[in-house]
């Protein structure tokens, strides 16, 4: 049995007192893992040991040997990509190319991107005219803003994690991680490769544990904390937000969405029907970006629900590492459980269900994992629960459209905003929608394309803040203005 222990100051800690909770395969729960469960004492020791390393070895370091040391970290991350694999396979139960081509990679992208974005990025400066002529010169220093507190989700572990962890060592910051109880393992993992680099001591730390009155709560209340950066649920944000503001500690929010998928009657027909099903049903729809909502213009619907429909029907069930697998369970029983009752109320609401709506039949062991059918639903209205509300589930709903001007306020009917995918040849069209869809993130002829550089994050509910490029430097440091007269 593994067990899965803090990593703080350097090196891994059971709980303090003791105490562990378990973590079972969503493929057949099996136990596959016994979790240190952490709380306030944890994360007071964490923060002591990130404070301490904020002023020690990573501080002299200096910019080019921090950031060929997490270039490092990207290149043991990928030395180690069976190991990694591995690790998300055990947590989530994600088919084996979902994992290996889409996810862990993200976990050494992540270090190197934001690595190269701290050594290129110009300083402004400022020359002042002063009335003896002889003027000033003022300049910006970005400085770490300090200990990071990064709370994540347990829908793509690693590359979420990293995401956050990345350009907050970049700046020069350390941080405490609190992975979600859902998937720990891999954040442990990054442990043992931080002290494979010889990344000091304090610089990277995990306490693991739950939310409300555990580690996480803990984290985002401590005074050593000075800022949160957040992956999750609408509602934890406003838990989340309220304990911040005691200490008037920033934060960064990538929340949840309700993402509407838009296809015109123009679209190349095939790449919109594997986009579209690529953005409801990988990782079994647990997918922020993923589109709960599709809008199909009418002289097409019909034959483009039956076309999704058949992609539904020839999923493969099975664990990551059978040949011709391409569909995993969902992460647990109680989010099971939640997308099962939004299955129910779709039927409830009056939805026709095209196809699933249920529990798929599995053979062995794997009759007792969290598996729910891909499903697809017509003919409700804009206003049906499972139309306006995050399921996090492999279900969507479609629906026809015929002007422009109808499928924008339709889109946009909607509390979240992060992100979009729109289909059409039109691109004179596709600009301009893309322009007037209320989001983060808008992909044209594509969905869940990534590059690093761009600013990313969620308008409306969906966050706080944008992360990405330069844009991540906002947030995991402080401007400091120099200004020396001449
Ligand atoms: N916007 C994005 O980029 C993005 C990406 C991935 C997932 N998500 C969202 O994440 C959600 C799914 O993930 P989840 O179920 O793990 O979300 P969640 O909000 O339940 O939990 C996320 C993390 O927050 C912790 N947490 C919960 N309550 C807390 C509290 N009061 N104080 C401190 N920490 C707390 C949890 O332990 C976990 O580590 C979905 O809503 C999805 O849309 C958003
Ligand atoms: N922040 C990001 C979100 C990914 C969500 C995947 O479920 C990313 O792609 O960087």
């Amino acid at each position: 049995m593994q067990q899965v222990q803090h990593f703080i100051g350097g090196s891994f800690q059971p709980a303090f007192n003791g105490a562990r909770f378990e973590k079972r395969s969503p493929l057949d729960r099996t136990l596959i893992a016994q979790i240190a469960e952490g709380g306030a004492a944890e994360i007071d020791a964490a923060v002591r040991a990130a404070r301490a390393a904020l002023h020690g070895d990573w501080a002299r370091l200096g910019t080019d040997k921090r950031c060929a040391m997490l270039h490092a970290v990207a290149d043991e991350i990928t030395r180690r990509f069976d190991d990694f694999v591995q690790a998300e396979e055990a947590d989530t139960g994600q088919p084996h190319h979902v994992i290996a081509h889409a996810f862990v990679p993200r976990g050494a992208a992540n270090f190197k991107v934001f690595a190269d974005v701290v050594k290129n990025v110009p300083a402004e400066s400022f020359q002042l005219d002063t009335p003896d002529g002889r003027g000033a010169l003022n300049y910006a220093l970005r400085k770490p803003k300090g200990v990071i507190g990064v709370i994540c989700p347990w829908n793509a572990p690693l590359l979420l994690m990293t995401w956050k962890v990345g350009p907050a060592l970049a700046c020069g910051n350390t941080v405490i991680v609190k992975p979600s109880e859902e998937t720990p393992l891999s954040a442990a993992l990054l442990g043992e490769v931080m002290n494979t680099v010889g990344v000091p001591a304090g610089v990277y730390n995990v306490v693991h544990g739950f939310g409300p009155g555990s580690a996480g709560e803990a984290l985002t209340r401590h005074e050593g904390v000075n800022a949160i950066t957040f992956t999750g649920e609408t509602r934890t944000g406003t838990a989340i937000m309220q304990a911040a503001a005691g200490g008037i500690r920033d934060v960064s929010f990538e929340l949840g969405g309700k993402n509407a998928g838009l296809v015109f009657a123009d679209a190349d027909f095939e790449a919109a029907v594997d986009g579209i099903f690529r953005s409801a049903f990988m990782n079994t729809g647990q997918v922020c970006l993923g589109t709960e909502r599709v809008y199909v213009e009418r002289p097409i619907f019909e034959r483009f629900v039956a076309a999704l429909k058949a992609r539904c029907e020839a999923v493969v069930y099975g664990r990551p590492q059978d040949p011709g697998a391409n569909y995993g369970p969902l992460i647990s029983e109680e989010h099971r459980r939640k997308v099962l009752s939004y299955y129910a109320a779709a039927v409830a609401e009056g939805a026709t269900v095209v196809t699933g709506g249920g529990v798929p039949s599995m053979p062995g062991a794997l009759a007792e994992g969290s598996w729910v059918q891909p499903t697809i639903w017509t003919g409700l209205p804009e206003s049906a629960r499972v139309v306006q509300e995050e399921i996090f589930g492999p279900c969507c709903h479609i629906r026809p459209f015929d002007t422009e001007d109808e499928v924008l306020a339709l889109a946009n009917a909607n509390r979240y905003g992060l992100a979009t995918t729109i289909w059409t040849r039109d691109l004179a069209r596709a600009h301009r929608v893309a322009g007037a869809i209320e989001v983060g993130v808008a992909w044209v002829n594509s969905w869940f394309l990534r590059d690093l550089r761009t600013p990313f994050g969620g308008s409306k509910q969906s966050g706080i803040g944008r992360e990405g490029g330069v844009h991540s430097l906002e947030f995991y440091t402080e401007l400091r203005n120099v200004c020396v007269k001449l």
